[in-house]
C-alpha cells in the first residue's frame, strides 16, 4: 500500500526556532562518536553507515550538488525534548542532505546564500520518506557545533578537564560568510574569548561582523575585537583559528603561527580541495584530525601528511593532544551529523506540540 500521507514538510523558518547549542552539540557529539564504530562491531553501540558522498557538478565551475546519506543506529539524544526516560530509549535514524554550493551567490542581487539544503528522513519501518526539513541553517549550526566541539576536545583538554570553561583564549576567523559569522558569535558564547580577530577578503564585511556582534545582546564585553588587514595579522598570538573560505590559495601559513605551537585549527572550508586553505608547511608539522576516515580517503588525497585519527576516537577515548601540539580539525561535513541534528531537531519540534507543514 503507497503513503496514504504526504511527507511532513519544516520551513527554515521552523527549524530556526528549535536550533540551540545544547541541542546541536550533542546531536553532532553523537554523530563524531558514532562513526568511529562501524556497523554491527559492537552490539547496542551507536553506529553509522555512512556511504561516502557524491559530488555533481553543474554548468558552471563553483556550483555543485552533494548526496549525502546515512543511518545512524543506537545513539540517544537527551536534550531535544525527549526527556525523562525517553532521553535512555537508543534512537536510529535514516536520513540524505542535498546541498548544493554555488560559490558566487552571494554576488547576486539580491545575494543569496552559497550554501542550500534540505534533509529527507524516511521511516524505519517501511522506507518512507516521512519529513522533508529546510537544512541550510542545520549545515550552518551543525559545523559550527563539530568546530567547537573539536576545538573543546583537541585544544582545551589539553590542558584538564574544565579548561574550556576557565582558559581564556585569543580567536582568529579567516572569512566572514555565512560560516565565520556563526563560527565567530558561537565561540565567543561558549567560550572565554578575550581577543577576537576579524579576517575577510572584502574587508567591510569584517567590519560589519565586527559591529553587528558588538550590538547583539549579551555580547560579552570582555571579548575585544580587531578587524585585521591580511590573514597572516589575524593568525598571529592566535591560540584557536577558525578558517571558512572558498580559497584555493593557503591564508594560514607556518611562519605566521605562535611560534611556541599551542594552537588549533578549524580547517572548514572547501575551495579546490578541502585542505587549499591552509599551507602545507602547517600540514606538515600539525597533528591532523578529521571527523570520518572513510570521507578522508575519498576527499583529501593528496594531503600533505598522515592523518592521527578521527575527532570520535578523541572524545570516546580522551586521547588529547600534547599541550604544545598544532593541531587541525579537517572538518569535511558528515550526512550522520545532519541526520542526528535534523532527528533532534524533529523530536523537539514534536515535543512542543507544534504541527507540521507550517
Ligand atoms: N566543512 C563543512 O562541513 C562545511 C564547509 N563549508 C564550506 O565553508 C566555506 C564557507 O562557506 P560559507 O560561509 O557558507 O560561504 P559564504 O559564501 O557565505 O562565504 C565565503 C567566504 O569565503 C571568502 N572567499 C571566497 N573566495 C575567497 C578567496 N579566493 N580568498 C579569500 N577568501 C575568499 C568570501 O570572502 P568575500 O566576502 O570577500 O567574498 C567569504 O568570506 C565554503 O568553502 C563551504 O563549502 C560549508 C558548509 C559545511
Ligand atoms: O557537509 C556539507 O554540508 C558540505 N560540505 C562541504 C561543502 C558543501 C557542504
Amino acid at each position: 500500500m503507497s503513503n496514504p500521507l504526504a511527507p511532513f514538510y519544516y520551513s527554515e523558518e521552523t527549524v530556526r526556532r528549535f536550533l540551540n547549542w545544547p541541542l546541536v552539540i550533542e546531536a553532532v557529539e553523537s554523530a563524531l562518536r558514532a562513526v568511529v564504530a562501524m556497523s554491527g562491531s559492537t552490539p547496542n553501540e551507536p553506529f553509522v553507515n555512512q556511504p561516502v558522498r557524491s559530488f555533481t557538478s553543474s554548468r558552471e565551475p563553483g556550483q555543485v550538488l552533494l548526496t549525502m546519506p546515512a543511518f545512524v543506529g543506537n545513539y540517544k539524544l537527551t536534550s531535544a525534548g525527549s526527556g525523562g526516560d525517553a532521553a535512555n530509549i537508543p534512537r536510529s535514524t535514516l536520513a540524505c542532505k542535498l546541498v548544493t554550493s554555488f560559490s558566487s551567490n552571494p554576488q547576486r542581487e539580491p545575494p543569496l546564500p552559497s550554501i542550500n539544503a534540505n534533509i529527507l528522513l524516511f521511516s524505519l519501518e517501511t522506507g518512507e520518506l516521512t519529513t522533508i526539513m529546510a537544512g541550510t541553517d542545520i549545515t550552518t549550526w551543525r559545523t559550527v557545533a563539530a568546530s567547537l566541539v573539536a576545538t573543546k576536545h583537541l585544544y582545551f583538554r589539553r590542558f584538564g578537564p574544565r579548561a574550556e570553561r576557565e582558559r581564556e583564549i585569543t580567536v582568529a576567523i579567516i572569512g566572514c560568510g555565512v560560516q565565520g559569522q556563526m563560527h565567530a558569535s558561537a565561540f565567543c558564547s561558549q567560550f572565554k574569548v578575550k581577543q577576537l580577530n576579524l579576517y575577510n577578503r572584502t574587508i567591510a564585511k569584517a567590519q560589519r561582523l565586527s559591529e553587528q556582534l558588538q550590538q547583539t545582546p549579551g555580547f560579552a564585553s570582555q571579548t575585544k575585537i580587531t578587524v585585521c588587514n591580511s590573514p597572516g595579522e589575524a593568525v598571529q598570538g592566535s591560540d584557536v583559528i577558525c578558517v571558512a573560505t572558498y580559497s584555493k590559495e593557503p591564508l594560514v601559513y607556518a611562519a605566521d603561527l605562535r611560534p611556541a605551537g599551542c594552537v588549533h585549527i578549524n580547517a572548514v572550508g572547501a575551495g579546490e580541495t578541502h585542505y587549499s586553505e591552509v599551507a602545507d608547511n602547517v600540514y606538515g608539522l600539525a597533528q591532523i584530525y578529521v571527523d570520518s576516515n572513510a570521507n578522508a580517503q575519498s576527499e583529501l588525497i593528496g594531503l600533505a601528511a598522515p592523518i592521527t585519527a578521527e575527532l570520535g576516537s578523541v572524545i570516546k577515548h580522551g586521547t588529547y593532544p600534547a599541550e604544545s601540539a598544532v593541531t587541525i580539525f579537517q572538518s569535511m561535513g558528515m550526512a550522520s551529523e545532519d541526520a542526528c541534528v535534523a532527528q533532534a531537531v524533529q523530536d523537539a519540534i514534536l515535543s512542543s506540540g507544534r504541527l507540521p507543514n507550517v
